[in-house]
């Protein structure tokens, strides 16, 4: 079977005048976690959409789980998760019963539900009812019932918004234990330390076109700046360029007992970002 669980090439869409993708070409091989990262309006919804078949392509061709996504059967979409903003809980049912019943809808046992809950952080609001979670709560049960059949491939819409810090790490956790299982997963993401931290690869899209796709540590490595921060006793903080003519500024200070400190800037995801997209999220 190809190792390839997703792919779009040259792939448009418009809404109405609006060319809203264009020419979109990329490819998620089986465990692999690829983030798909873009400004505001940039594209990746519409993309799950596409993938999910909640929206049809203008042109270009799309394989899913592989075979080309007009073929996929309902048997395929058993084997796929989504969690997005439109995900469905029943506003009138608690936590567990949510979960227990997408369990059913699936066809499996409710079995890990217990799992899923604790798992989420929602063990002790199990009973809570869903018109009464927070969003964070809210989140956390829509990752849960995206979860519930075991997915080998997951589309997670921005995953961790409206998370705190520690519940953010625990999705981030699990999201490493399903990868380390063979899950693939299909992240969208304002957030470039996740990225970072749970992605292999990731896509930068812009204005509907994928604009860089690498592992993040190439794409720091190939569009980070690289300075250097010093603090002067008398000239406040100078930026420096990691080149030649600084390294001899950077000595002249140092003769002259300027320099207080020497701050190397690790070159960070946003800054590719920002460098790429021109826009801040
Ligand atoms: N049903 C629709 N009809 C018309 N335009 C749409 C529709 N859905 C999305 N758009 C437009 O398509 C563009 C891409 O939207 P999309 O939701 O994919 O962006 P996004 O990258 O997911 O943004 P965000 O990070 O804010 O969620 C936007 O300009 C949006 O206004």
């Amino acid at each position: 079977m190809s190792s390839t669980v997703l792919s779009m090439e040259a792939v448009d869409l418009s809404f109405g005048p609006k060319r809203v993708l264009d020419g979109l070409t990329f490819s998620v091989p089986r465990g692999e976690a690829f983030g798909f990262l873009g400004p505001s309006g940039a594209g990746k919804t519409t993309t799950i959409k596409l993938l999910t078949r909640q929206l049809t392509r203008d042109s270009g061709r799309i394989s899913l789980l592989g075979r080309p996504i007009e073929n996929a059967t309902a048997a395929d979409y058993e084997r796929i998760g989504i969690l997005s903003d439109t995900s469905a809980l029943y506003d009138r049912m608690s936590i567990a019963d949510n979960l227990a019943l997408y369990a059913r809808l699936r066809g499996i046992s409710r079995g890990r539900v217990p799992y899923l809950l604790e798992r989420l952080g929602l063990a002790k609001d199990a009973k809570t009812l869903i018109k009464n979670c927070s969003k964070g709560m809210r989140q956390r049960a829509a990752l849960g019932a995206a979860l519930v059949h075991q997915p080998e491939l997951l589309f997670l819409d921005e995953p961790t918004s409206g998370l705190d810090p520690a519940a953010r790490a625990e999705v981030h956790k699990m999201l490493a234990e399903l990868r380390q299982r063979g899950t693939t997963v299909f992240l969208t993401t304002h957030d470039m330390a996740e990225a970072e931290t749970v992605c292999q690869r990731v896509a930068i899209i812009n204005d509907g076109a994928i604009v860089a796709c690498d592992q993040p540590e190439e794409l720091k490595l190939r569009y980070a700046r690289n300075r250097l921060t010093v603090r002067t006793r008398t000239r406040g903080r100078l930026e420096l360029s990691k080149s030649r003519e600084s390294a001899q500024q950077l000595e002249q200070l140092f003769a002259e007992n300027e320099v207080l400190s020497v701050h190397s800037d690790e070159p960070n995801l946003e800054e590719v970002f920002l460098e790429l997209t021109g826009r801040e999220f």
